[in-house]
């Protein structure tokens, strides 16, 4: 296709969404990404190179809920690739939608060598570490796709923090990759399924800036895991049941997910194991208070990471493909740095 009159470098993607998240895969357009590791590209481009999430991310490209990732060389030799995730306030660590669709995308676009049937193994290079993903893979073609993530644990239960406009709540606090505060929706008087959008998230991010200004997180691996990427409302249902559970996920600057939140699933597990409510290789299912749309997670071995008693959590979803485009910008623009109305 011809590209319209534009300045400068273009932005090519592939958009993709994951149970209703969509992930928009910078397939070519950004410079060279600086840095030794996955950890120290993160640095570079929330750094260096933000200004092209903004145009990537936020309107009138994108909009205030859009995700990316950009794919980026691993300095672990067993990674097929190395990812940075992107969306309206910075750079996640992990995200399992994400990685569901990367699965797909990385062997449609053979990112790995010799795909095998039944499946084929995608080993993705996250900022938190080494996920290994599994892609359904029969007659050329891709399907499901199941991932286990790194090690998951509960970082500490029952803990009493001071909500603006709510008192005093209990919330858990666990980590999936990346840290989330879990809290029973029914505490406000709300249903993660029923309610309106607007007071789930206000309620979830009085929660999320409650715990960051008085809970001090930790992660034995790197300081730069050490931060809470959102609060995850539930509907309660934490004993094991056949029946779905369902979660509603508001991260970053109040985003919301449209996905049942693959790392926020593992935390969930993680935490549900940790507290005897579900055992190792008990599948349950978790669906998505925005969307109704659903994954599977199971914890499968039991591990540790540092002094926390952790598990490897399976999960698992479908992604499919919207389209793909090809950004310009235009010097005269003067919102072509990208704009989000809340
Ligand atoms: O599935 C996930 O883990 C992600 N979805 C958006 C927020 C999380 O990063």
């Amino acid at each position: 296709m011809e590209l319209p009159p534009h300045d400068g470098d273009k932005l090519s993607v592939v958009d993709m969404h994951t149970g209703g998240e969509p992930l928009r895969i910078i397939l070519s357009g950004y410079p060279d990404v600086k840095g030794d590791s996955v950890l120290a590209k993160r640095r570079y481009v929330r750094e260096q190179l933000d200004h092209l999430r903004r145009v990537l991310m936020f309107e009138p490209r994108g909009h205030y809920d859009m995700y990316g990732a950009l794919i980026v060389d691993s300095e672990k030799p067993e990674a097929d690739l190395g990812v940075l995730f992107m969306h309206n306030e910075g750079y996640s660590t992990m995200c399992g939608h994400a990685v569901i669709a990367l699965g797909r995308f990385a062997v449609d676009y053979k990112l790995v060598k010799e795909p095998q049937s039944p499946e084929t193994q995608v080993n993705i290079h996250c900022p938190c570490g080494l996920v290994r993903a599994y892609v359904e893979y029969s007659h050329g073609k891709t399907g499901g796709v199941r991932f286990l993530s790194v090690p998951a644990f509960a970082f500490a239960t029952d803990v009493m923090i001071k909500v603006e406009g709510y008192g005093d709540v209990t919330v858990d606090i666990s980590y999936g990759g990346a840290f989330y505060a879990f809290v029973d929706a029914q505490r406000f008087g709300l249903d993660v399924t029923k309610s309106k959008t607007r007071d789930l998230v206000d309620v979830a991010t009085a929660v999320t800036s409650a715990v960051k200004s008085q809970v001090r997180l930790s992660h034995p691996v790197s300081d730069d895991l050490a931060f809470l990427y959102g609060t995850i409302l539930t509907d309660g249902k934490d004993n094991y049941s056949t029946d779905p559970t369902a979660n509603i996920c508001v991260f970053a600057e109040a985003q919301v997910d449209r996905s049942p939140t693959g790392s926020g699933v593992t935390a969930r597990v993680a935490l549900q194991f940790h507290k005897g409510l579900i055992q190792l290789n008990q599948t349950r299912t978790f669906k998505s208070g925005a969307t109704g749309s659903l994954f599977t997670g199971k914890a499968v071995e039991e591990t540790t990471c540092g002094d926390f008693k952790a598990v490897v959590v399976e999960v698992a979803g479908r992604a499919f493909y919207t389209g793909v485009s090809c950004f310009v910008q235009e010097a005269e623009d003067n919102l072509t740095q990208g704009f989000l109305l809340k």
